[in-house]
């Protein structure tokens, strides 16, 4: 035998015995559900069971609705992100005991092996962990108090009031075919950027204003999140960090720098005297000069990470809601016309003008709303990362620090058990006495416990003023283009729908 022979067998046993402790790394978590007698799926090594999702097949929210169904009748079951375990809760006794009874158990959202360092707009509110979360969140959550949400109205009626001068010329320009998903995305970005930021998005007047390019490029499923997304969901996070990887194009980054920085200071030279969600970022900034300890808690990379968090969820969200329920509402147009009703007779008694009050008040169109929740949900799965050891009641499923569950938001919003002909548009499900008999968790669209959206309140008070200040205008209904049924983009963490949502607008005389 030659010397290089014996070389090439050498390197062959060290790569075989390296693919077999691989191998071993990749596969050694696949045992656990099986172990503990959960149910579940058979995991495939590398992907688990998640390979449909990762190559863009499936929808996350479709996969886990179709596992939820085939294991009727269990509180559990098991699957694997990679190599990770996750156990998706079907049961909505545990799903309230995690979110709010043992809250302490699972603060956090995601593990530790994920670091935002090297991608500092995403260590925001709904990434961060822990003490840090606790003490931010504490801070944030002035933003949208009673008092501030009823000085906002001005700037919401004064969206919405733009909103009407825009579908009026889209129906003169387009014989009264909307894209509902793009004009409620246009009212959300004018009404945040005014409510949190002070500024005049003018998303409504010019649909490539600087603010709507922003918001659209940040939804771009790209190679590059699919893949991150994919490291953080294996577990290895770190790597992230390591090559320093970013998950949005840079000029997003640059955007978000720059309104930080702009919006201070025109709350620091007075420009801006609004109490809005700058002027507490500004609170933050100033408390923290003087407290040498909060130094490290409250970067200029934190709070820039939060105006993007703020900008992203302020409209994203409620922009599906209210193109969701215009969809359903152009589809059970006996619907439309009692909330219609339920408008008119607000507006006539109140001389034409909505304030918070009065549309915290308009009980119909809660109905509505949260009908249209149920039905799209647009956080469609929540995760949880365990804190502190637990043990789920009555079972031998014990959580050890860094553990990871599923909420199953969608799932729960459409199981029969609950829901009787859950694909039915229904608001009498919300009437109170419906509402009270069914359990605790099985309507969760804006999730629960002390991690609730902030927002909430905000949200529900712009989606009711501008489907009030649509629907009092316009009669809407289904068009050729309107979808059937809408399908949902794969890779998407949110429940966007793989077309836009057109519909037809007529003009009430
Ligand atoms: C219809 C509209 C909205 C829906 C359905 C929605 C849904 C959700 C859900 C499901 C969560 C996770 C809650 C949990 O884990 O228990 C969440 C968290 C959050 N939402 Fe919303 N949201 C909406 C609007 C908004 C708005 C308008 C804002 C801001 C202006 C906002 C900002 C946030 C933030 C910052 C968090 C993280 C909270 C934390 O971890 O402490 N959301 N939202």
């Amino acid at each position: 035998m030659t010397w290089w022979s014996d070389s090439i067998l050498q390197v062959s046993a060290a790569v075989a015995v390296a693919l077999l402790l691989w191998y071993r790394y990749l596969t050694c978590t696949y045992g656990k559900w099986k172990g503990l007698g959960v149910p579940g799926p058979e995991p495939e090594v590398f992907f688990g069971n998640f390979a449909d999702i990762v190559k863009g097949r499936t929808p996350l929210v479709a996969f886990v609705h179709q596992l939820y169904n085939r294991y009727h009748g269990r509180r559990y079951f098991g699957v694997y992100g990679g190599r990770e375990p996750l156990l998706i809760i079907r049961d909505p006794g545990i799903v309230h005991d995690v979110m709010v009874k043992d809250f302490s158990s699972f603060y956090d959202r995601t593990a530790d092996d994920v670091s935002f360092k090297h991608d500092k707009l995403f260590n925001h509110l709904f990434n961060m962990r822990g003490e840090q979360w606790k003490a931010l969140r504490s801070k944030l959550s002035p933003t949208f108090t009673t008092t501030k949400l009823r000085s906002m109205m001005a700037d919401i009626n004064d969206c919405s009031r733009r909103l009407i001068d825009n579908l009026n010329e889209q129906i003169t320009k387009n014989n009264g075919i909307v894209d509902v998903s793009e004009v409620s995305a246009q009212l959300t970005t004018d009404t945040i950027g005014r409510c949190a930021f002070g500024l005049d998005c003018n998303s409504l007047a010019d649909p490539n204003s600087e603010f709507r390019r922003a918001g659209r490029d940040i939804f771009k499923t790209t190679w590059k999140i699919v893949i991150l997304d994919f490291i953080r969901t294996i577990g290895l996070g770190r790597l992230l960090d390591l090559f320093r990887m970013r998950g949005l194009p840079d000029h997003i980054y640059d955007f978000f720098d720059n309104l930080l920085e702009t919006t201070m200071k025109q709350h620091e030279s007075g420009e801006n005297s609004r109490n809005d969600f700058i002027s507490v970022l500004v609170k933050l900034k100033n408390d923290e000069k003087q407290n040498e300890q909060n130094k490290k808690l409250f970067t200029d990379d934190i709070l820039s990470a939060n105006t993007f968090i703020f900008f992203v969820a302020g409209y994203e969200t409620s922009a599906s809601t209210i193109s969701y329920c215009l969809y359903e509402l152009a589809k059970n147009q006996e619907v439309q016309e009692k909330l219609r009703q339920q408008i008119m007779e607000t507006l006539y008694a109140n001389d034409g003008k909505l304030s918070y009050d009065i549309i915290k008040d308009m009980k119909y169109m809660d109905m509505v709303i949260n009908e249209t929740l149920r039905m799209h949900p647009p956080v469609p799965v929540l995760n949880r990362v365990c804190s502190k050891k637990y043990t789920i009641a009555d079972s031998n499923v014990t959580f050890n620090v860094g553990d990871k569950l599923m909420i199953p938001i969608y799932a729960l919003h459409h199981d029969p058990n609950y829901y009787p002909d859950p694909e039915v548009f229904d608001p009498e499900r919300f009437t109170d006495e419906n509402k009270n008999s069914r359990p605790l968790g099985t309507f969760i669209p804006f999730g629960d416990g002390p991690r609730i959206c902030i927002g909430l309140r905000f949200a529900m008070v712009e989606i009711k003023t501008g489907l009030s200040e649509m629907l009092s205008k316009f009669e809407v209904s289904t068009c050729d283009d309107t979808p059937n049924t809408i399908k949902f983009k794969p890779r998407s963490f949110l429940l966007t729908p793989t077309e836009p949502i057109r519909l037809s607008f007529k003009k009430i005389e």
